[in-house]
């Protein structure tokens, strides 16, 4: 499947389907050598189910809507959100990956800028989906840059993924950077530097 696909919004996407998961669930733990149908396990499948439409409910909404209060404030500088705390699903191993998001642009030249917690919002939509972190820094970083039309974009997310920590490689505790710029901040050195050494808390 196309990159391009998976950055947008896919209106003819079908709502979760809760029965599937539900069963498919339960096979899961047949699979394992599991009786389903004890006690402990009995409501297990619709819960699992339950949790997974959560965890994906950032596959049902348009990310645009979320943006689509902005107003004019004529501020002409940079606007940051750090430490946005983000839990998304790796597509790879359906295993969390969990860790902070740090959100900052600068508005145009009309000041257009949108209320904070539509930054955190973007963030959530963004991790309740089957991800990779790079995709997600990115496309939090270009749905801003789209809607917002701002002078630069920057993104970045540290997070640790149990994907590498409760098995495989088995090295709990790494984290992961990813980043990414848009607009002044990919063109300008001293910008960038300066928003990180911002987002750094220094
Ligand atoms: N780039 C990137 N890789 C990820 C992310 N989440 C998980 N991975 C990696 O996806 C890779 C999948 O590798 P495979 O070799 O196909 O699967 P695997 O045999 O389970 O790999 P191991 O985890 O090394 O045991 C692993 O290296 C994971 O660390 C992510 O967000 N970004
Ligand atoms: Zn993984």
């Amino acid at each position: 499947m196309e990159q391009d696909h998976l950055d947008r919004f896919d209106v003819s996407r079908p709502e979760f389907d809760h029965d599937r998961a539900q069963a498919a669930i339960r096979e899961l733990l047949l699979a394992a050598g599991e009786d389903p149908d004890r006690e402990g396990l009995v409501e297990t499948p619709e819960r699992v189910a339950r949790a997974y439409q959560e965890l994906f409910a950032g596959l049902y909404t348009d990310p645009d809507e979320v943006l689509d209060r902005t107003f004019d404030e004529s501020h002409e500088e940079l606007v940051l959100v750090r430490d946005i705390p983000m839990y998304s699903s790796c597509e790879h191993h359906l295993l969390p990956f969990h860790g902070m998001a740090h959100v900052g642009y600068i508005p145009n030249d009309q000041g257009r800028v949108t209320g904070l917690s539509k930054l955190a919002r973007l963030v959530d939509l963004y991790a309740k989906r089957p991800q990779v972190q790079e995709r997600l820094t990115s496309q939090i970083a270009d749905a801003l840059a789209r809607k917002l039309e701002p002078r630069g974009v920057i993104v970045v997310v540290e997070a640790e993924h149990l994907c590498m920590g409760m098995r495989g490689v088995r090295k709990a505790g790494s984290t992961t950077t990813t980043s990414a710029v848009r607009g002044i901040f990919r063109s300008s050195a001293s910008s960038r530097s300066e928003a990180l050494s911002l987002i750094r808390g220094r």
